[in-house]
């Protein structure tokens, strides 16, 4: 075999493609398999990169060559105070990783586990009921409410009692709010496209003022973070004698290890490292959690027979003076069906996490030199018409009796990646995606603003850290009685 390499639209000098982006780049990217095929090549500024952009190429891509693409590419502004030094998403494919990630699949995002605080969820749940309640009977008539906003700090609250027992959203908390203010900040920068990932000799200029901007916040994020860390270390000290009274929180479980292992074993997890896989998992948490809520809303709004449909399902199986509880879930198809539905139409992270090849390659005839970055578009994925039928519409029903689910076994459908680096937080997201939405659609009765209709609602998007509704949803609820 040459060295023939996938192929590439032309592009500038210096800027290579970057100027094919434009502002919604998973789908300028994805529109490109039609001339170019379901693997092409793409020069950001200085960057190498191949993008996946169908089922058949990510089914390769999973089963024949996970490993040579395990490692991620690391961003300008994730460096901020050694971030990803600690980091889970970031780290490369060793010990550190291979430890961090067991930890959490066998200790803290288990089944069990999660069982254990379901309670801690459906509180969450009924004040973020409350709030939205409490909103709805202050705007004018014929407005709307910002849902995603509520359903983000429902999430973040909920991330903050699972890690910390601590109730992050109680607005007489100062360290609280000033905590969720950096962590916004962290999102923002984090997000935004950088000049120095681009072109790295242009690192140290800091050109957009991206690095220090995340500077400024990481450091407000982590102080706080690292007090609450030493907080419950003084804690525990304190509370040896009469253990067992406490739900054991992921804080609890971090300092278990910590504490379990000897100092010179390598695997062992710093103060800094748990401070840090803290701030980590409300970044991926929170945000992907209700950017999928405001998509499934939206969806919904746009076609009153499947909300009706998703209504209907609901109430013949919870009573109208019940709460909708997680373990309802599994009597709900249709409602499990339009969150897969959901996340295949709008991956909230649509080029996943992205890869980097740890070494040259060849990958369905083409040379993929080492260090190449890798974007699996799972927008295009989740669209690829050789799999689905009707690719662009919402139609839920294609799931309903179809085994096909997001857990990485099913390659056209991967909202949370595959192989190694699949998202560990599946298991807790799930949960909380069919309690929030289950909830929201079994209390309230959806309205859109009077100006808007189901014809007129902007659907399009944008991308961060997660692609959200460029145009936030507005809805209107009306309690059920
Ligand atoms: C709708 C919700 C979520 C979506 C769509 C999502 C999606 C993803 C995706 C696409 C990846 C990269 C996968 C890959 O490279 O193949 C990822 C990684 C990750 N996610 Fe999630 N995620 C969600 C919720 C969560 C939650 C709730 C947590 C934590 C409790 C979490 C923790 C992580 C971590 C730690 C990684 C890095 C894994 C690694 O590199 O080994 N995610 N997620």
């Amino acid at each position: 075999g040459g060295k023939k390499q996938p192929p590439a639209p032309p592009g500038w000098p210096v800027f290579g493609n970057l100027f094919n982006l434009g502002t919604m780049p998973h789908r300028t990217v994805a529109g490109l398999a039609a001339e170019y095929g379901p693997i092409v090549r793409l020069k950001l500024g200085s960057v190498n990169t191949v993008a996946i952009l169908n089922v058949k190429a990510a089914t390769e891509l999973f089963k024949n060559h996970d490993l040579t693409f395990v490692d991620r590419t690391i961003t300008e502004t994730s460096k901020s105070h050694d971030y990803d030094k600690s980091s889970l998403a970031l780290a490369p494919y060793g010990m550190y990783w291979r430890v961090l990630r067991k930890i959490c699949t066998v200790e803290m995002l288990v089944a069990k586990r999660i069982n254990e605080s379901t309670s801690v969820r459906r509180k969450c749940v009924d004040n973020m009921l409350s709030w939205v309640e409490k909103e709805a009977s202050v705007v004018k008539v014929g407005s709307g409410i910002h849902i995603a906003k509520f359903v983000f700090l429902a999430s973040f609250n909920m991330l903050g009692n699972l890690m910390l027992s601590r109730d992050l959203a109680n607005p007489d908390s100062k360290l609280g709010s000033e905590f969720f203010t950096a962590m916004l900040g962290l999102m923002e920068w984090g997000g935004h496209p950088n000049i120095s990932d681009l072109y790295p000799w242009l690192k140290r200029f800091d050109l957009l003022g991206l690095r220090k901007k995340m500077d400024t916040d990481m450091e407000k994020a982590l102080e706080i973070a690292t007090g609450w860390v030493e907080e419950r270390v003084e804690e525990r000290r304190r509370e040896v004698a009469h253990l067992g009274e406490r739900r054991k929180d992921f804080l609890d479980v971090l300092l278990d290890h910590h504490e379990g292992t000897r100092k010179d074993e390598p695997e062992r997890m710093s103060h800094r490292d748990i401070t840090i896989f803290i701030l980590e998992i409300f970044l991926a948490g929170s945000e992907t959690t209700s950017s999928t809520i405001e998509w499934a809303l939206s969806e919904l709004l746009r076609c009153p027979e499947k909300m009706a449909r998703a209504k209907d399902e609901i109430a013949l199986v919870i009573g109208p003076d019940q709460k909708l509880e997680e373990s309802s879930v599994e009597n709900l198809p249709y409602l499990q069906a339009i969150v897969k539905e959901t996340l295949r139409l709008h991956a909230p992270i649509p080029f996943l996490v992205p890869r980097k090849a740890g070494q040259d390659t060849n990958f369905m005839g083409y040379h993929i030199p080492k260090g190449t970055q890798l974007f699996v578009n799972a927008w295009a994925i989740g669209r690829d018409p050789e799999c689905w039928e009707n690719p662009n519409s919402f139609e839920p029903e294609r799931f309903l009796g179809s085994k096909v689910d997001y857990k990485g076994q099913h390659f056209e459908l991967i909202p949370f990646g595959a192989g190694r680096r699949m998202c560990v937080g599946v298991p807790l997201a799930q949960r909380v995606l069919h309690l929030v939405l289950g909830s929201l659609l079994h209390e309230f009765d959806w309205e859109l603003e009077s100006h808007v209709n189901a014809e007129t609602l902007d659907m399009k998007d944008k991308l961060g850290i997660v692609v959200r509704k460029l145009e936030p949803l507005k809805v209107i609820p009306q309690k059920v009685n």
